[in-house]
């Protein structure tokens, strides 16, 4: 095993669909999600003859960089961080952040949420010595629209940091293009991953970088991952409304609200859990191939969600008018990840003629919205080698 300190390292992870889950996860209930072939690319770059660090992001237009020296001062404040229990920023630290990124209190602005949760992994993880390094990450993934692009990030930041500081040793070559950590090695990742996640969220629920760093498809509650080995193919339209949100936001009013309606809400959360629940039956019994009767009930699942989400007010118009014209096609929908507006996932059962979601394809990009088909599952968080990188990553990473 070697270190790849000192060298350039590219990494790569993907985003998440949630199908059943989101917001309730946060209060303890079962969420079901998998990873995404939209994935957020990394680079990182030794800087042998320089003393700053510097972070480029050319997905939010935002390039900035600081004086090694001037970070160092901070870092006793970091130390504990690596070796701590407790994962995530204190409130102190995060003061620092903000005096040093020049941030205001309860900026939810896109930028400062992404320097933040960079300084905060860069000096926690680097931590004594800080190196002098070049970052570009870059995204297929729309930014802030539900699927998990602040994850993504923060497992690129964390495997990528933890590698670069010689904390995590080079994965073992199973292929010379592309390898993956240790389960070990994934589970550090991870809990750095929830420690910037918690920077831009304010209390996530860890189920995003959960997917983020392992793929495949995962059962997720309180903290406890596992995996769903075997998972029927499934087709799905994700559709971004285009409608920009915050997940931070949208957490703190579901659990605002929570707090006023306590009666009210709760048996709509256990109502939520028992959803993720029969989807995970329905998906385990029909491994080998779902029928009719299968996707009718995937497609009431579907429905009665997207009806309890409004409830909890993480809905949107834009939401509606996709659920509306997907119905008026025979096709279930429903917001995934925060909502407020970001994207919904629509159910393609295979007898859906493919001239009906052209057609509904059109139809949504009609109303301004944007439309991937898709099937969920993706591989976690990987090394790759430049040559294995596709052309548009490895163009922006090397351009930005
Ligand atoms: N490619 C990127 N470049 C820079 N910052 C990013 C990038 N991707 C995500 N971010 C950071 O993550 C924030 C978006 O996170 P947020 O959790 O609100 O949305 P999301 O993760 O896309 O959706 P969800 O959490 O609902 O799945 C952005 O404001 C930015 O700070
Ligand atoms: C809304 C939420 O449940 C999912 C965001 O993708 C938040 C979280 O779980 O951290
Ligand atoms: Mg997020």
């Amino acid at each position: 095993m070697s270190t790849m300190a000192g060298r350039e390292l590219f990494v790569s992870a993907p985003g998440k669909v949630i199908l059943h889950g989101e917001h309730a996860v946060v209060h303890g209930k079962v969420a079901l999600a998998a990873g995404l072939n939209l994935r957020t690319f990394l680079r990182l770059k030794p800087n042998k003859n320089n003393s700053t660090v510097l972070i480029n992001l050319p997905n939010i237009g935002t390039k900035l960089n600081w004086n090694i020296s001037d970070l160092q001062a901070l870092v006793p404040s970091f130390q504990d961080s690596l070796h701590s229990e407790a994962v995530g920023p204190s409130s102190e630290q995060l003061d620092i952040l903000k005096t040093l990124a020049g941030v205001s209190n309860g900026s939810r602005d896109t930028e400062s949420l992404a320097v933040l949760a960079f300084l905060y992994l860069y000096l926690s993880i680097c931590g004594q010595e800080l190196p002098s390094l070049e970052i570009v990450v870059w995204s297929r993934l729309p930014t802030g629209a539900g699927l998990g692009s602040s994850a993504a990030y923060s497992v690129c930041l964390s495997a990528a940091l933890l590698t670069a500081s010689g904390k995590l040793a080079y994965p073992e070559q199973e292929n010379i293009d592309t390898t993956r950590w240790t389960q070990t090695e994934l589970t550090l990742i991870n809990r750095w991953a929830f420690g910037g996640e918690k920077v831009i969220h304010g209390n996530p629920s860890g189920v995003d970088n959960a997917v983020a760093t392992w793929g495949g498809a995962l059962r997720y509650q309180a903290g406890q991952i596992t995996p769903i080995e075997r998972v029927p193919v499934l087709q799905i339209l994700l559709t971004n409304t285009r409608v920009p949100r915050s997940t931070k936001a949208l957490v703190a009013g579901v659990k605002d609200k929570l707090l006023k309606y306590p009666n009210i809400l709760e048996p709509l959360l256990a109502s939520i859990n028992a959803i993720s629940e029969e989807c995970q039956r329905v998906l385990q019994v029909g491994v080998d191939g779902l029928s009719k009767d299968h996707y009718s009930v995937l497609e009431e699942l579907i429905d009665i969600n997207q009806h309890h989400l409004n409830v909890f007010g993480v809905g949107h118009p834009s939401l509606d008018r996709l659920c509306q014209v997907t119905a008026s096609h025979g096709l279930h929908s429903k917001l995934t990840g925060a909502g407020g507006g970001g994207c919904a996932v629509t159910l393609l059962r295979p007898d859906i003629e493919a001239a009906v979601v052209d057609t509904v394809k059109h139809q949504l990009s009609e109303c301004g919205y944007q439309c991937w088909e898709t099937s969920i599952g993706a591989p976690g968080v990987s090394l790759h080698s430049s040559s294995s990188l596709p052309e548009d990553a490895i163009t922006s990473l090397n351009g930005a």
